[in-house]
């Protein structure tokens, strides 16, 4: 079994994590329940930074808060020096409240409404990633109502098919998000941009896709953008200040996965931009990246309460636990693949294969299809590995199940990070018929 950060298995014969019980945390918060292990995630946020500090270059991490937002992890972002992309108003509300540093805040999103706008600009954040023509419009009306100025970079799709699943396909030239490079639209955008006093664009920025193995995707992308910031030195006379390559850096949910660490991703990628300046006797620009899976993944374990099983004889054995679809719904969406053992004996051998169910009225509510375990009795606990982005983040109340607690573990303590959702916090928006 590969273990991953703090994870292994302690003197009792049980899962630990960040030097803490796994079966010790069932007991005190409860099942299902979210466990993270912070020194992971603070390794992983060093990967990343210190590359580009090694090689002096100017750069940001920005974590994509999309993968996991709570005050918690906001914070330890905050204090690993990264800085942080939101996508919403509610991102950015949960930003604000954890007392994240606005300047270092970077606003996504395909249809920002105009008061998430006001929003961003009441709040003096670090900059805008202005995603279509609509916003662009909006921005200034905004900005020339207010008086105010603001940083943006452009969103550009530069037609980068990245090998991935379709959904979480975005750099394409066929997808919702941001100015086409190819077709004049990035051109036409940059230009209207540049002729609004109220705006100061910095740069550029793409994402071409999540959960990303290679380096290829990332390259191509940087050569596509780097040579129309060549061409628009001349033309438009700008020069672009950030080149932002987005997020997508893949992490390894199970043995079929292979990713690079963070600073190989880094380490190529400055390369490449590096060669590319000199090619066109540019300047460099900063290079600023927004990895959110790769931050948070696979620190993220789903701790979950064995129950029911069923047998299907020479089809299939199901085992259902305590969460599913609404605390990871991911296999449902995207077939993702996870790997598992039982918290309460990790290394016993395994002597059959089991699919694990969810309990949500819904038959694809499936968690690992044919996962090996051994024998299971009442009260075995699955540890579910690296659910830690898009987990949380994408759980639902479907079937009115309550959200489960987050805690932080690290150097053997314990910390609730999110509290379990009650039944009344189900209810609490409720109105009665009359
Ligand atoms: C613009 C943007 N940046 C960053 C990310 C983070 O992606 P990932 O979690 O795969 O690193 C996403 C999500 O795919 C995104 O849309
Ligand atoms: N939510 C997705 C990825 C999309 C990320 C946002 N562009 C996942 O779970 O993998």
């Amino acid at each position: 079994m590969y273990f991953y950060g703090t994870t292994g298995v302690n003197g009792k014969g049980n899962l630990e994590i960040g030097g803490v019980d796994a079966v010790e945390l069932a007991e005190q918060f409860g099942t299902p329940l979210y466990v993270y292990d912070v020194a992971l995630m603070r390794e992983r946020a060093r990967g990343f930074k210190k590359t580009f500090d090694e090689q002096n270059v100017k750069a940001q991490v920005a974590y994509a808060s999309k993968a996991f937002s709570t005050i918690a992890m906001l914070q330890l972002a905050e204090e690993e020096g990264l800085s942080l992309d939101v996508v919403s108003g509610g991102e950015l509300y949960t930003a604000i409240r954890a007392g994240f540093p606005v300047e270092r805040i970077h606003f996504h999103g395909n249809n920002k409404s105009r008061e998430e706008l006001e929003m961003a600009l009441e709040h003096k954040i670090g900059c805008i990633v202005v995603d279509n023509f609509y916003e662009l419009e909006l921005l200034k009306t905004i900005c020339l109502e207010k008086s105010e100025t603001i940083s943006i970079l452009l969103r550009v799709t530069p037609g980068i098919e990245a090998h991935t699943h379709d959904y979480i396909l975005t750099g394409q030239e066929d997808s919702k998000f941001g100015f086409d490079l190819q077709n004049g639209q990035a051109e036409e955008a940059l230009a209207t941009a540049l002729r609004i006093n109220n705006f100061n664009v910095l740069g550029l920025h793409c994402h071409i896709g999540s959960q990303i193995f290679e380096t290829t995707g990332f390259l191509l992308a940087a050569e596509k953008i780097v040579g129309k910031m060549n061409q628009w030195k001349d033309s438009l006379n700008f020069e672009a200040k950030v080149l932002n390559l987005g997020g997508g850096f893949g992490i390894r949910y199970t043995s079929e996965d292979e990713p690079l660490l963070p600073s190989q991703y880094v380490s190529q990628i400055i390369k490449e931009v590096k060669r590319l300046i000199q090619q066109y006797s540019m300047e460099m620009p900063e290079i600023w990246i927004e990895p959110g899976r790769s931050l948070v993944g696979d620190a993220g374990t789903t701790l979950y309460q064995i129950g029911s099983s069923k047998e299907v004889p020479g089809v299939r054995n199901y085992l259902a636990v305590d969460g599913g679809m609404s605390d990871n719904i991911r296999p449902a969406l995207y077939q993702a693949k996870y790997e598992a053992v039982l918290a309460n004996k990790p290394l016993a051998k395994s002597t059959k294969k089991v699919s694990i169910a969810g309990k949500c009225c819904e038959s694809g509510d499936m968690l690992i299809w044919d996962l090996p375990l051994p024998e299971t009795e009442e009260d075995d606990l699955l540890a579910v590995f690296c659910t830690g982005a898009y987990g949380y983040s994408m759980a639902n109340n479907y079937n009115r199940i309550p959200r489960p607690a987050v805690v932080f573990v690290e150097n053997g303590k314990a910390a609730l990070v999110v509290k379990r959702e009650t039944y009344e916090d189900l209810i609490r928006l409720d109105l009665p018929l009359k």
